[in-house]
């Protein structure tokens, strides 16, 4: 069950499952229940995932779990700064494949505002999530560059949106491939989560967060940020 010829630090928990559909399978039991018991203590439970390609299987689990939908707040560790019926935005995947029947009821914060610039826009969203309520529970991605959320190596803004006592809540980004242009939560924030849940697929991202865990600057593999924190890894080949 643990990722072997990995060195994790003693915080985190590493789970390797045996293909993608059992990895959507057991990240949507872990995110479900701690939604479930959020909504227990609480009364009500927020979540924030990540976009790219690799989440919709774990939507669509997500979605047929049983839980109080309406008491759940989903929002988006990041997006990209497109319209939302555009094929590449994360708001519009989470619309089409997490957001379906009961799960439906889930109220949704998007990241994507509509401005004259994208300094503009991440400063629209950082006030959009300044009423975002405490998060249960986050789900990031990482990409072959060790960036996590659109916290990219090499984006300008990188530094302060990695630092742990920054106030924005979210910043422009750029991304070295298309969509370029990005909206980010800040590391403050994202880190701020009660329970965060790294989702891996494929040798390539274990031998990024292999390199990732040998070396130190955050700035040059900023998934490093959350790696030094209590996490946990769900990984498949
Ligand atoms: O909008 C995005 O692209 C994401 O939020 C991003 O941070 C993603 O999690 C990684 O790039 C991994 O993407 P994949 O899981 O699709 O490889």
């Amino acid at each position: 069950m643990t990722i072997s010829n990995l060195d994790l630090p003693v915080q985190t928990l590493g789970f390797s499952l045996g293909d993608a559909e059992q990895l959507a399978g057991e990240l949507a039991l872990t995110v479900s229940n701690a939604l479930r018991s959020a909504i227990a203590e609480r009364g009500a439970a927020t979540l924030v995932v990540s976009g790219g390609r690799s989440p919709i299987a774990f939507f669509e689990r997500l979605a047929q779990q049983e839980l109080d939908w309406a008491k759940v707040t989903v929002s988006l560790a990041d997006e990209r700064w497109v319209p939302v019926s555009h094929p590449d935005s994360n708001e519009g995947l989470l619309r089409r494949h997490l957001l379906q029947g009961p799960a439906a009821a889930a109220r949704l914060v998007g990241l994507y505002q509509s401005a004259a610039s994208l300094e503009q826009a991440a400063e629209r969203a950082d006030a959009v999530l300044a009423e975002l309520p405490p998060i249960d529970v986050l789900v990031l991605g990482m990409g072959e560059d060790g960036h996590t959320a659109s916290l990219f190596p090499d984006s300008p803004n990188l530094q302060q949106a990695l630092d742990p006592r920054g106030t924005r809540r979210c910043l422009p980004m750029q991304a070295p491939t298309v969509p370029r242009q990005r909206l980010s939560m800040s590391l403050s924030l994202l880190a701020s989560a009660r329970l965060t849940l790294l989702a891996l697929h494929g040798r390539g991202k274990l031998a990024t967060l292999n390199q990732a865990l040998a070396g130190e600057p955050y700035e040059a593999m900023p998934i490093r940020a959350f790696l030094a924190r209590p996490l946990e890894i769900y990984w498949c080949p």
